[in-house]
């Protein structure tokens, strides 16, 4: 191994695992992104400079605020296959600019769902329809488990899911604005990038549930499937009127249980022409009735109207998925036995209930 990148000796590095802590080298190879609150890089650990661990990606985010506090409590504690796991974790101070910094380092996925949309598009394509029902279901399953325990990530977009399009795996990442809701306590609702603001923020509601998620799903879910971000306000406000063009203004319901002293604009005036069933046909015609179907089920204004992981997950657009194990992953001309889909936990059998024979292939 060349090193290109740094490499530091940290202390007290806590394996997620064993909850063992030890002094490993760290070995950074490659930068992998930098958001809003700090940068992602590719590393290596090592306890003795023979056996290595990794790669990992290592994110790196101040320390000591209450952003990183939550992200590392959520990570701890997230178990799932379609959740990126934490493997390391440690603070160190960074000798650029003496501060101390959070590491946290994740199993290493090659792509974004981004960039590989981004793949498609640049080459005037979308994503085989196949691609998107095994991309959808999983960001599902992955909601369906971090809901169960109440966490809400707050921050669903393609740049936030991991997947490696040779086995079709997908991992929800950046638990930056992640949360626990309680029911009672009210949460910023300044959160989320805009295109994938669901409606109850927009109108600044503060009570809101894990269901805002659920909108992010369906703006990925529509992205794959048209290539760009389905909503795309230019600004706060006008994220709403993009969302009237689709789905109609929203009623006096639900802005009074959003928010009733909302008093910015409606677009009450038709933005559209014909029924939602038709926009929806135009927009996204090449998911096929079913996939319409979800997508008027998910981008509904109601939270608690928009289906719940578990009725995504059982909704007659992903029994391809059940019939047919295969897909043919981006460039190859084989198909290839598709990633688990249907392992569940004894936990997620619990929150499935009912739903979980029709959610599972019927051999
Ligand atoms: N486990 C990982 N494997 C591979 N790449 C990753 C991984 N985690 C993060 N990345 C890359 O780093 C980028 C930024 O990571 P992350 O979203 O967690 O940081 P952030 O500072 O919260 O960013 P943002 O402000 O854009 O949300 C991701 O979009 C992705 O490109």
């Amino acid at each position: 191994m060349s090193a290109k990148y740094d490499q530091f000796i940290a202390n007290d590095v806590t394996s997620n695992r064993s909850n063992v802590a030890r002094q490993m080298l760290i070995k950074e190879y490659k930068k992998l992104g930098h958001g809003a609150f700090g940068t992602v890089v590719q590393a290596y650990l090592t306890p003795d400079n023979h056996k290595w661990y990794g790669p990992f990606a290592i994110k790196k985010v101040p320390a000591q605020t209450e952003y990183k506090s939550r992200e590392l409590e959520i990570l701890r504690v997230a178990d799932h296959p379609n959740v990126v796991k934490l493997e390391y974790f440690f603070t160190h101070v960074s000798p650029s600019d003496n501060k101390l910094y959070q590491h946290l380092a994740m199993e290493c996925l090659p792509e974004t769902l981004q960039l590989e949309i981004h793949r498609y598009t640049s080459n005037k394509f979308e994503l085989p329809l196949k691609h998107v029902k095994l991309y959808t279901y999983q960001i599902a399953r992955g909601m369906l488990y971090l809901h169960a325990l109440g966490i809400c990530h707050r921050d669903i977009k393609p740049s936030n899911v991991l997947v490696d399009p040779n086995t079709g795996v997908l991992k929800i990442c950046d638990f930056g604005s992640a949360k626990k809701l309680e029911p009672t306590q009210p949460s910023i609702s300044y959160i989320c990038s805009r295109f994938y603001r669901a409606p109850e923020l927009i109108v600044g509601c503060t009570q809101y549930t894990t269901q805002i998620d659920i909108w992010g799903l369906g703006c990925v879910m529509g992205e794959m499937l048209i290539g760009k971000a389905v909503f795309q306000g230019q600004e706060p406000l006008l994220q709403l009127r993009e969302i009237s063009k689709l789905l109609g203004p929203p009623d006096k319901k639900f802005l009074f249980f959003s928010n009733p002293s909302y008093d910015g604009p409606l677009f009450s005036k038709p933005l559209f022409t014909g029924t939602p069933a038709q926009r929806f046909e135009k927009h996204f015609g090449n998911a096929g009735p079913e996939g319409i179907d979800l997508l008027m089920k998910v981008l509904v204004y109601e939270p608690e109207s928009r289906l719940s992981p578990r009725r995504i997950m059982a909704h007659s657009f992903f029994d391809d998925l059940r019939k047919e194990r295969y897909f043919f992953p981006r460039g190859h001309t084989q198909p290839k036995y598709m990633p688990s889909l249907f392992e569940f936990s004894q936990f997620e059998l619990q929150i499935l209930g009912e739903l979980a024979s029709q959610v599972t292939p019927q051999e």
